[in-house]
């Protein structure tokens, strides 16, 4: 079975390529990597790059993993072939656009854009943040589902990640160690729901829950805790209405722990999305959470 080394990139298609810049530098706080007249790279951690803007919002989104060779890559794609999916290998002008030695591309059932990767780019340069947010690393995505039930058995069964916790039928996917590097919330479209940095402690989420209300920037989720994972967190706006998020604290597995971990139903509350009561101006976790009101009242 497929087993996805690390998650590596997203890839973000913009008609505010500009605007996407300057919020990325000036109030997410990555790095500007590399910028050209159709795409921005930029990095929250010392990989080369993590997240990279391109121009036109009909690219759509896409997310790239890593794979721990080029053998274990073509292994994946042949897998995925034979399961009857679509399987597009990448030219060398797509590699050199991500940085890449080697890549494949095919989409899970909802019609995300996933890539796997062999031999990413290094860097040799330490990443040195624009702005000082605390960031540590890019740590997961939350991926929009149509059918979560279908898509966490294509992402269990062929891609090899394994539930971690669900909040009603959304899936925290673990693909190592750390409790969710994939998640999926049920919603209308494809596509990428939020990015997820680590920062390094909770000073830095409040320091930045504080600075980012002065700065008029739309706050979405928290300050909060995530029951599930345990990670503290707050999630914001940029352009084209991406969500970002950021965490600390996200459970780390030890090999035995993650050997016997079983995963636990969280129901559809607010209380499982935050502990400390923060309340989501985020469609897909409220959503879950006035279905949840919507069930009970039927059941009295
Ligand atoms: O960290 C989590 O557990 C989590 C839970 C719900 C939604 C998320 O985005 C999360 O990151
Ligand atoms: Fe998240």
């Amino acid at each position: 079975m497929t087993d996805l080394h690390d998650i590596r990139y997203v890839r973000i298609g913009t008609d505010r390529l500009d605007e996407s810049v300057e919020f990325a530098t000036r109030i997410l706080g990555l790095e500007l990597v590399e910028r050209n007249s159709q795409a921005a790279y930029l990095r929250g951690d010392d990989r080369d790059h993590n997240v990279c803007y391109v121009k036109g919002a009909g690219t759509g989104h896409v997310v790239g993993f890593e794979m721990a060779s080029s053998g274990l890559l073509d292994l994946a794609a042949t897998e995925l072939e034979q399961a009857g999916y679509r399987v597009r290998h990448g030219s060398a002008a797509q590699c050199e656009q991500r940085r890449v030695m080697d890549m494949v591309q095919f989409e899970d059932p909802t019609g995300n854009c996933i890539e796997l990767v062999a031999r990413p780019a290094a860097s040799g340069v330490r990443y040195f943040p624009s702005r000082d947010a605390g960031i540590t690393s890019f740590s997961h995505v939350g991926l929009r589902t149509t059918d979560a039930a279908t898509d966490e058995t294509f992402w269990t069964q062929q891609l090899g990640a394994k539930v971690s916790d669900w909040i009603g039928d959304a899936a925290l996917l673990r693909i190592d160690g750390v409790h969710h590097k994939v998640a999926l919330f049920t919603s209308q479209v494809a596509g990428v729901h939020h990015v997820n940095f680590q920062v390094r402690e909770v000073d830095d989420i409040m320091r930045s829950w504080y600075w980012l209300c002065e700065q008029g920037v739309r706050i979405a989720f928290g300050p909060g805790r995530h029951a599930t994972s345990g990670a503290r967190f707050l999630y914001f706006y940029g352009p084209d209405d991406m969500i970002y998020e950021y965490s600390c604290g996200v459970r780390i597995f030890t090999e035995e722990e993650e050997r016997v971990h079983v995963p636990r139903q969280f129901p559809r509350e607010a209380t499982s999305y935050c502990t400390w009561g923060s309340k989501p101006d985020i469609a897909e976790f409220r959503a879950a959470e006035a279905a949840a009101a919507g069930d009970a009242s039927n059941v009295g």
